[in-house]
């Protein structure tokens, strides 16, 4: 108590004298509710006001517990957070937005001030329920679901004497509270009305975000939107009402609920044409029976009119009409993807005009496809070419590491080899791209996290309390159907929009008509691996190729051509050398191509690998090590088509 200084000192004599009934704060609307919590303090959570409690942050892991659980509406809130931090951030305020149960989930302040406002709680995960901190803006907020503004004495706990803090809640369309926005400064001006347009501006944006959000959850359905002005009701219509096919209203936002309420009959709910005194086809039609698609209706509830208007569902965005007029720009490291396959032109010609953007993208197509490839190729025609490309199979990591490995861990998080700490891929990728294949198979958990990572620009290694910036265009992939995955709850809606700035799809090879073109290059790649510059396909394995259906895709064909390359004799591929299961989907089981003059019995299969055989002088262990198969393998097989090694022959 020595330590407290001087108006401390009063303010608890006036709150003991309070709670003894002899002082009451001034009277206006605000004291009402602060007298109101001042009680709650004293009868309901048995507060000392002798003993001031310093702010309380909690752990990181609970913090980012409270972040994850409310992480959709924080991707909607933070434009409207960011922009009314932009206001207010030179008049000296800062900013918090916390949770329902008080938990500031994200702050904006001035980080010159850090220790300062650190210590008055006015922070990142800094706990205002009224239960810890006693009467304040945020805490009491949450009690009343009223806007307010408390105003340095106003604060029960001496602790806060300094501070004033206002508040608005923000609730769903069920008018449930999902958080409260505060602005709050440290060195106020002494008079509570200096508060009244911080108030006013408070109030101001929790609408405006809270409408964003019923806005986003409603998204799929029709919104009729009113206001008092004709002018404003398209940019800024006070009154939503999300209807279903029927016309039903499903919810409103807090002024719709209000006049629901104020036209409620004692029979219940009253209708929307009742309520706006018209048939429901007035409302379905105004799209296209007003010039200006706003309507003037009677309201009796209000005894005034109101504007509506329509706002359509949102529904998946069509793909752009050809812009045949406009010449293709060449970009080699894209062009050598594809020649004539008008899916793949569409998707390179799009891949062009949006490798310079930092927009994220998300590419689809069966296993094998070439995803990768073309991630890569757009990393190299992009800005970021002289950075990272880091690639992370979501898939190929196990569950236990994927953590780690993405998002990486400081010093003393784990013991033994992995005790030094570790930079995430996510981070390894800085400055550069991030291909997340195989991304519908990342757990849910995690995809949270990685949310934040985008929305955020930052990570937080595992055991770390410092997120880092990160800085990468990412790019995303499946072979999975996506509305699929969302359908089934194994992939966050949220995310997909995130990640999904626009979306490449690439043709299976089967369905090419540049299959030829493909083959060409998957034969100069591999005649550079394995230095043979002149290895050369013949007309009768590029026709055999062309009819494969291909169902595991490029990936199919380049095993395809390694393995004839390892099985053929000298620099020409020909049809015998194929692998089986190749030409038996071609030709069909059992049946065998046309002989030629280095088979022995008409067998391609055998020919090519008594070949190889030869070649390894029957070193069982040097072919299997070509063929890229296991040694009993090579014996089935030699089993299978008949061959004995020479020294194992009778006679
Ligand atoms: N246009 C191309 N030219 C030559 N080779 C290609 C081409 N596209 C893909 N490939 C090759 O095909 C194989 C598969 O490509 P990639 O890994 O990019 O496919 P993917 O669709 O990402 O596969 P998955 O779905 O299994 O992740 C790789 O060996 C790659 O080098």
């Amino acid at each position: 108590m020595s330590s407290l200084h001087a108006q401390q000192r009063r303010h608890i004599d006036d709150i003991l004298r309070y709670a003894d009934g002899g002082y009451r704060p001034t009277v206006s609307p605000g004291d009402a509710m602060i007298a109101r919590s001042w009680k709650r303090c004293i009868e309901e959570y048995g507060l000392d006001p002798a003993r001031p409690r310093p702010a309380r942050i909690v752990t990181h892991q609970t913090l980012r517990e409270h972040q994850e659980s409310a992480d959709e509406f924080l991707n909607v809130a933070r434009a409207g957070v960011e922009q009314l931090y932009g206001q207010i951030a030179r008049l000296g305020y800062v900013l918090l937005l916390t949770d329902q149960r008080g938990i500031t989930v994200q702050f904006l302040g001035d980080r010159r001030h850090d220790q300062r406002l650190r210590q008055a709680g006015l922070y990142l995960g800094a706990d205002w329920n009224e239960h810890h901190a006693g009467t304040c803006a945020v805490g009491t907020c949450i009690r009343e679901v009223e806007a307010l503004t408390c105003h340095r004495q106003d604060h029960f706990d001496a602790t806060h004497i300094d501070l004033t803090c206002t508040s608005a809640p923000i609730t769903d369309p069920q008018g449930r509270l999902l958080a409260v926005l505060d602005i709050s400064a440290l060195d106020s001006a002494p008079t509570r009305d200096s508060q009244n347009f911080a108030l006013h501006l408070i109030r101001l944006y929790a609408r405006m975000i809270e409408d964003a959000y019923f806005l986003r959850l409603y998204r799929h359905h029709t919104v009729f939107r009113c206001d008092t002005s004709r002018e404003l009701v398209q940019v800024n219509g006070q009154y939503l009402f999300a209807l279903d096919g029927d016309g039903r209203v499903l919810a409103a936002n807090g002024v719709g609920r209000h006049l629901l309420a104020r036209a409620r009959t004692d029979d219940g709910d009253v209708a929307l044409p009742e309520l706006f005194d018209c048939d429901a086809r007035d409302i379905w039609s105004i799209p296209y029976a007003c010039e200006d698609q706003v309507r003037a209706f009677r309201v009796q509830a209000l005894g005034s009119t109101l504007f509506g208007s329509l706002i359509e569902p949102r529904r998946p965005a069509r793909p752009a009409a050809p812009q045949a007029l406009i010449p293709e720009e060449p970009v080699p490291e894209l062009d050598r993807l594809a020649a004539d396959d008008p899916a793949m032109r569409r998707t390179l010609k799009l891949a062009k005009r949006l490798r310079q953007r930092d927009v994220s993208l998300l590419i689809l197509g069966e296993t094998g496809t070439g995803k990768e490839v073309l991630a890569r190729a757009i990393h190299d025609a992009g800005p970021r070419r002289h950075k990272p490309f880091v690639a992370v199979n979501c898939a190929a990591i196990p569950e236990s590491l994927i953590e780690s490995e993405l998002f990486g861990y400081s010093p003393g998080t784990f013991t033994g080899a992995r005790a030094k700490g570790m930079r995430g891929l996510i981070q390894q990728a800085h400055g550069g791209t991030l291909f997340l294949d195989e991304i519908g198979d990342m757990p849910l958990t995690l995809q949270t996290r990685l949310l934040r990572v985008l929305a955020e620009g930052e990570v937080l290694p595992l055991g770390s309390e410092r997120p880092i910036s990160v800085d990468c265009r990412v790019i995303a992939a499946t072979h999975r159907d996506p509305a699929r995955l969302i359908a089934d709850g194994h992939f966050r809606e949220d995310l997909y929009y995130r990640l999904n700035g626009a979306t490449l799809r690439l043709p299976a090879l089967r369905e090419r008509a540049d299959k030829q073109h493909v083959i060409v290059s998957v034969m100069a790649q591999l005649a550079r691996a394995v230095g043979q510059p002149r290895l050369q396909l013949r007309a009768d394995a590029m026709s055999a190729l062309l009819a494969c259906p291909w169902p595991g895709n490029i990936r199919q064909l380049v095993n395809a051509l390694n393995f004839a390359e390892a099985t053929c004799d000298g620099e020409q591929i020909t049809v015998n050398d194929l692998p089986e299961e190749c030409l038996a989907q071609v030709i069909g089981p059992g049946t065998t191509p046309a002989s030629t003059e280095d088979d022995d019995d008409g067998d391609p299969q055998r020919a090519g690998l008594l070949s190889i055989l030869k070649r390894h002088h029957w070193m069982i262990s040097a072919v299997a090590r070509e063929l890229g198969v296991s040694r009993p393998t090579v014996y089935r097989r030699m089993r299978k088509h008949g061959l004995t090694p020479p020294n194992q022959r009778d006679g």
